[in-house]
Formats: C-alpha cells, structure tokens, sequence
C-alpha cells in the first residue's frame, strides 16, 4: 500500500490551509497513495482561546469534516485528519484525530490522550489549560492493516504504542506540530524506537515553520519500517507552502521483522 504524510506549516486561515491540503492530496492520490495523514491542527494553527473555540464550535464541523469526507472520496483514499479541535465538556476543547474512508465515511475518531505541558527552550506549553485529554486508545480496520492512532506528545509514552501491537498493529499513525528543540533532540530518536520496539510501521506527519503567534515547529515528516529505518523523509525543511513524503508499506516485511526476531512474543509481566 502506497502511504502519503503531509507536511504543512499551517496558519489561523482555514481556507488557505485547506487549499494547500487539496493540492497535496492531488499529488499525493496522483502519486498512488491509498493512505495519506495530515499533521496535528492542519486546519486552524493559532493560539488565541477565543479564535480556537470559534474554529471548534463552527467551523470544524462546517467546514472541516466535510472537506475531509468530500477529499478521501474524490481521491478513493483513507485520509487520517491529523488532528484538530472539537467541542469538549463545558469550556474545555479536545484534539481529535477523525479519520475517513475512501468512500467519504468518518470510520474512527481519537482524542489525544497525553497533553503536552513543559517549559522548554523555546517557551512554555501548557496544553491541558484548554484541552480536556482522551482515555480511549483506538485501532482502525483498514483491509488486512490494523492502524493504532495517537497524536503528537503521545509518541512519548511507549505503553500506549505497545498496547496498539498487542491488539495486534502493524501501523502506528503519529501527526504532529513537535516543537523546534524537543525535534533537534528527540523526534527520530522517538519514532525508530517506537518501530523497532513494536515492529510496526510509522507514519508521522508534521508541521513546520513559524506559525501565528510565534510558534515554530520542527518538520522531518517521516515513515519508518519495522526494522527501524527510515524510508522516506521531508526533504526541504524550509518548504511552507507543504510537502508530500511517500512510501510503499508492506505486511510481508511486518511479518518478516516479526518472524526474524519475535520479540513480541517475548514479553515477561512483572
Ligand atoms: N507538540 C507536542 O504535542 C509535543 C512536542 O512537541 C514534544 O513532545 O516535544
């Protein structure tokens, strides 16, 4: 199966974000891709709560969901949204990833379980002001692939990626917006070890550049292998105006990293 990450640099203009989506989704399906992922928030990326509450009450579900629907039907594709925000309990939003089959049908939905709060290098993120977390883990049926979901910080906590291959995942699917300092340090580092120790696929779309209100995030979209290598990556990491990276997956080489070395099987419980 043919896969497409998108890298962004996404701003607060929905329109103009969604038209650098369609044309990458262009590419991408005239590419081949049967699979393409957005990064998180690819369709509204400013920090203002009341701007953010807007996009959440109004225009996701007006203008957003069914851009997504309309695009994975028009290129016969499953298309991952990333994540944006919805509605959550009283003044609380969510940041969900839904997700939507090739004919136009939302199939699954994830809210982001690990919310990311830190004082970092390059500024303070406190995310769980304004974000009410998830509790569910949730895999996707996708014909003979079975596709763990999570969102961005959750690429840190090891246990969540871990119960996604004891349900039996060969796909982990990570869209994210990874800071500049923590991506220098930590993003490849992340994503092969969440392949290798779990001998699945991943799949992380990014955003990238200098977003409204001075955010700046670090790119390097990549796929790896369950052998831990990286396959295809972003190659022009200044590109604002988007950048599709695409990879052939394939089960046997699941099975075969499986069969060489069962590490799964392995596991003690303490
Ligand atoms: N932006 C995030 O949610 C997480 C991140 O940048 C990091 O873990 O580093």
């Amino acid at each position: 199966m043919r896969v497409a990450c998108l890298q962004l640099s996404s701003g607060d203009r929905v329109e103009a974000n969604l038209a650098v989506v369609s044309a990458l989704l262009d590419e991408a399906a005239a590419k081949g891709a049967k699979l393409a992922l957005l990064p998180e928030m690819f369709a509204f990326f400013h920090p203002d709560d009341d701007r953010k509450r807007h996009f959440a009450e109004v225009l996701a579900r007006q203008v957003v969901l069914p851009f997504l629907a309309d695009q994975a039907r028009r290129h016969a594709l499953t298309l991952i949204g990333g994540s944006l925000l919805l509605p959550g309990e009283g003044e609380l939003l969510r940041n969900t990833c839904v997700v939507f089959s090739a004919d136009g049908e939302q199939v699954a939905l994830y809210d982001k379980i690990h919310l990311f709060d830190g004082d970092l290098p390059d500024r303070s993120y406190h995310e769980s002001a304004r974000i009410q977390p998830g509790s569910q883990p949730v895999v996707l049926d996708l014909e003979d692939w079975l596709v763990g979901l999570s969102i961005c910080y959750d690429l840190r906590f090891p246990e969540l990626y871990r119960h996604y291959a004891a349900l039996g995942a060969q796909l982990l699917c990570i869209p994210s917006a990874f800071t500049v300092p923590t991506g220098q340090a930590h993003w490849e580092l992340l994503l092969r070890a969440r392949a290798v120790e779990n001998q699945a696929y991943v799949l992380a779309a990014a955003q990238i550049g200098r977003h409204p209100g001075g955010r700046e995030t670090f790119g390097h979209s990549m796929i790896v292998d369950p052998w831990g290598l990286v396959v295809a990556q972003a190659t022009n990491q200044r590109a604002t105006e988007g950048e599709v990276v695409l990879a052939d997956i394939d089960l046997q080489r699941v099975h075969q990293v499986r069969k060489q070395l069962p590490a799964l099987t392995h596991r003690r419980l303490y």
